[in-house]
C-alpha cells in the first residue's frame, strides 16, 4: 500500500485531529501478573479509542517506504524507538493510543517476559508519567523497586500508583494504605515528586473510568482522571537550542541541508550556532519543516538545517547555540542499567549511541551498582542482567553531551554488543570527567612509516589464539626465529611472559581476561607503530576482545591464527600439568574447563596441529607475512 493512498490518508486525518489535543505519553510498570494488559485493554475498549490498528498499519507503511526525515507525525508518535530500528534493533514495545475529549493518549505497553527490563526502559525514555501496578495481595516488590527505580533514573517525575486487584483483597482500605505508605517512602528515596495512589479493580473496572462505589472510603480521582490531569512537561523552547544531526540530505551539488530534531530551544534563520565536536562555527542560513517551507524550529520538531558556510557536518554531530554551546568530552560519569544476558565487562568495547552519534565505548570502572530494594551502593565487578550501577565510560573519540537532568536527548544513551548487535544497557550522563579535555595526542615528527621504512618490512600484528596447549608459544616461536634469520624486526608477546610484568595485578576472571587483553593489544599496537612485527600468544578466549584488538590496526595489519586443537588433544599434552590440576579442581576457571573459549569464526588461517607438524605450520603462517618468496 503506497503512502499516498486512502487508508493512509485517513490515519493522517486522525492523527491531525488528536493533534489538536494535547497528548500525554506513558508508561506501566509492575510484574507478570498484576494485570497490566486488562487494564490497558480496558482503558483502550472504553475510550473506545481503537484506533491504534491504523497506527500500527502506519508504523507499517512508514517503514516499508522508508520515509523516515519525511514523516513527521509518524516521527512524532515514535521517536523513542526510531534510534533502535534504524540500528537494527529488536525492541518489543507496542505504542498504544487511545483518546478522550480533553486529551489523547500514547501508552508504551511492554510484554512482561523477562527482557522486559529492556523493554520497559525503552518505552520510559520517552514517556511523562508511569503507571506503576501493584498486585494488592503481594504488595510492593522488587520489581515494583526496580521500575521504579529505571523510572527515576530515566527523569519520569510523576507515578501513578494503581494498587490492583481490590476485589481480592475485599477492598479493604488498610491494605491499600499500607502499600501506598511503603510506595511513598520509596518515590522519596528516589526523587519521585508526585505520587497519586488509586486503588482500582481493573477486571471490574473499579475507579478506571469512574469512582467505584466498593471503595466508598476512597475520595480520590480514578485512573482516566489522574491521566488526564497530569501535567505535560513542556519541550524544552527556552533553553538553547541543540539539534543532534540525524542525516545530512543532499540531493544535489546546491543543496545541503542538515536534519534532525531539535532537542531544545528554537532555530531562527541568521542565528549564529557552533557544530561539535568540530567546535566551527556559522550562522543558520535557512530552517525547513517537513514540507519544505521556511520556519522558526522549536524543540521536539523535526527540522532541515542550512547552512551559510561550508563547513563539514556529519551524521552524529551536533548544531547547536554559538553562545550556549554543550560541553565536548570523551569520559564519563554515567548511570547504567545494564539489560543482557551477558555479563557486562570493564575494559569490553561497545556502541554507545547518544543522540544521532555511534562511538565506540568501554565502562572503564564500576564506582558502585545499587541494590534496587535498599539503594545501598554495593562493590562489583561486573554487572548481571537487570543490575544498575553508577560507572566511569570512556569513547573512543568526543562527542557533544549533555547531563542527562538537564537534556535527556543529549544525556541519554544505550550500549550496544558489538557482536549480537542487541542492545546491552540504557544510561544516563551524568558529567564529564575533567581529565576527558586535557590529554591530546602528541605529534609525532617520525612517523609510522617512517618508521617502518627504516626497518625495511611491513608492520603487522600476527595474532595467535587457542587453548593452553594449544601450541601458540611453539608455533609464534618458531616464527620469530625464522622471521629473525630473514632479517625482520620481531617480538614475541607472550601471556605467561606478560603476566609477570604488566598484567602481573590479573587473574584468570572473565573481567580480568578482558582488561589482560585490551592492555597487550594496546602494547601491540605500539610495537607496530614502533615498526615492527608483533607475535602475540595468548588464549584470548573472548570473540569481543579478539575483534576488539583488531580494530586497533589497519586493514591487512592484523592477521589472527586460530591455533584449532581440539581439548582432549591438548590436555593430553598437558605441558604445565596445569589440566590434570584444573580437573582435580585446584585450578578454577581453566579456560576448556569451566572456563568458555569462543572459537574464531573469522580468523585469517586456522591451524591443525594434529595433523600438521609445527614447523609446516609456522612456515605457513610465515607465507602469509611476508608472500611465497620469503
Ligand atoms: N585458569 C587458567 N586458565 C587459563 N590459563 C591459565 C589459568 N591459570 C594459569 N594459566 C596459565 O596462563 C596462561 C594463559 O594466560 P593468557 O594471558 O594467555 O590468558 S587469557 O588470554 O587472558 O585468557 C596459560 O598459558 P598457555 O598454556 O601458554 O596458554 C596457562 O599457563
Ligand atoms: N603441530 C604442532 N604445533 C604446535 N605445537 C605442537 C604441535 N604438535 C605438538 N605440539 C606440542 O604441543 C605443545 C604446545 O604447547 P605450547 O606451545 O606451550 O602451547 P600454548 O602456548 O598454546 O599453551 C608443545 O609441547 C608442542 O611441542
Amino acid at each position: 500500500m503506497g503512502a499516498q493512498d486512502a487508508p493512509d490518508a485517513d490515519i493522517a486525518a486522525v492523527l491531525k485531529a488528536h493533534e489538536a489535543r494535547d497528548r500525554l505519553r506513558f508508561i506501566t510498570c509492575g510484574s507478570v501478573d498484576d494485570g497490566k494488559s486488562t487494564l490497558i485493554g480496558r482503558l483502550l475498549h472504553d475510550t473506545r479509542g481503537l484506533f491504534a490498528d491504523q497506527v500500527a498499519t502506519l508504523e507499517a507503511d512508514s517503514r516499508r517506504h522508508g520515509t523516515q526525515g519525511e514523516g513527521v507525525d509518524y516521527a512524532l508518535l515514535v521517536d523513542g524507538l526510531s534510534a533502535e530500528r534504524e540500528q537494527g534493533i529488536t525492541i518489543d514495545v507496542a505504542y498504544r493510543f487511545f483518546g478522550t475529549p480533553r486529551r489523547s493518549f500514547i501508552v508504551a505497553d511492554c510484554p512482561g517476559h523477562e527482557q522486559y527490563t529492556r523493554n520497559m526502559a525503552t518505552g520510559a525514555s520517552t514517556a511523562d508519567l508511569a503507571v506503576v501496578l501493584v498486585d494488592a495481595r503481594k504488595g510492593v516488590l522488587t520489581q515494583t523497586r526496580r521500575h521504579s527505580y529505571i523510572c527515576a533514573l530515566l527523569g519520569i517525575g510523576q507515578v501513578v500508583l494503581a494498587v490492583n486487584k481490590m476485589d481480592l483483597v475485599g477492598y479493604d482500605r488498610a491494605v491499600f494504605d499500607a502499600i501506598v505508605a511503603e510506595y511513598r517512602a520509596l518515590a522519596a528515596s528516589l526523587g519521585i515528586g508526585t505520587v497519586t495512589a488509586i486503588p482500582v479493580a481493573a477486571l471490574h473496572g473499579d475507579n478506571l473510568l469512574a469512582g467505584s462505589d466498593r471503595t466508598p472510603w476512597y475520595g480520590g480521582p480514578s485512573l482516566l482522571d489522574a491521566l488526564e490531569a497530569a501535567p505535560i512537561p513542556e519541550p524544552g523552547s527556552d533553553a538553547p537550542m541543540r539539534m543532534p544531526v540525524q542525516w545530512v540530505n543532499r540531493p544535489n551539488q546546491d543543496f545541503r541541508g542538515f536534519v534532525g530534531t531539535l532537542a531544545s530551544g528554537t532555530a531562527r534563520a541568521g542565528d549564529e550556532v557552533v557544530v561539535l565536536p568540530s567546535g566551527r562555527r556559522t550562522r543558520i542560513d535557512q530552517v525547513l519543516g517537513a514540507d519544505g517551507r521556511a520556519v522558526e524550529g522549536r524543540a521536539g520538531q523535526a527540522v532541515t538545517l542550512t547552512l551559510a558556510d561550508e563547513v563539514d557536518v556529519a551524521r552524529g554531530d551536533v548544531i547547536a547555540a554559538a553562545d550556549d554551546a554543550p560541553e565536548v568530552a570523551d569520559q564519563f560519569a554515567a548511570h547504567v542499567l545494564w539489560m543482557d544476558g551477558q555479563p557486562l565487562l570493564p575494559g569490553r568495547s561497545y556502541w554507545l549511541k547518544l543522540g544521532a552519534a555511534t562511538v565506540g565505548a568501554t565502562v572503564t570502572e564500576i564506582k558502585h551498582k545499587v541494590d534496587v530494594n535498599t539503594q545501598a551502593q554495593l562493590a562489583a565487578r561486573h554487572l548481571e542482567l537487570n543490575e544498575v550501577a553508577y560507572c566511569n565510560i570512556e569513547l573512543d573519540r568526543p562527542v557533544a553531551f549533555e547531563p542527562y537532568a538537564r537534556n535527556a536527548a543529549l544525556g541519554g544513551f544505550i550500549l550496544i554488543d558489538r557482536l549480537s548487535n542487541a542492545t546491552a544497557a540504557a544510561g544516563t550522563l551524568d558529567f564529564a570527567l575533567r581529565r576527558a579535555g586535557n590529554i591530546h595526542w602528541q605529534h609525532l615528527d617520525v612517523d609510522r612509516q617512517a618508521r617502518a621504512r627504516s626497518l625495511g618490512q611491513s608492520p603487522r600484528c600476527v595474532w595467535f589464539t587457542g587453548l593452553s596447549g594449544s601450541g601458540k608459544s611453539t608455533l609464534a616461536n618458531l616464527v620469530d626465529k625464522r622471521l629473525h634469520a630473514l632479517g625482520r624486526h620481531a617480538f614475541i608477546l607472550d601471556g605467561d611472559n606478560v603476566r609477570h610484568g604488566l598484567n602481573r595485578d590479573l587473574g584468570f576472571t572473565d573481567e580480568d581476561r578482558v582488561e589482560n587483553i585490551r592492555r597487550v593489544a594496546e602494547v601491540a599496537r605500539l610495537m607496530t607503530e614502533a615498526g615492527l612485527i608483533v607475535l602475540v600468544s595468548f588464549i584470548s578466549p573472548f570473540r569481543a576482545e579478539r575483534r576488539m584488538a583488531r580494530s586497533l590496526f589497519g586493514e591487512g595489519e592484523f592477521i589472527e591464527v586460530f591455533v584449532d586443537t581440539p581439548l582432549a588433544v591438548a590436555e593430553s599434552r598437558d605441558v604445565k600439568g596445569l589440566y590434570a590440576k584444573a580437573r582435580a579442581g585446584e585450578l578454577p576457571n581453566f579456560t576448556g574447563i569451566d572456563s568458555p573459549y569462543e572459537a574464531p569464526e573469522d580468523a585469517e588461517l586456522v591451524l591443525d596441529t594434529v595433523n600438521e607438524p609445527a614447523d609446516a605450520l609456522a612456515e605457513r603462517i610465515v607465507v602469509r607475512l611476508l608472500g611465497p618468496q620469503a
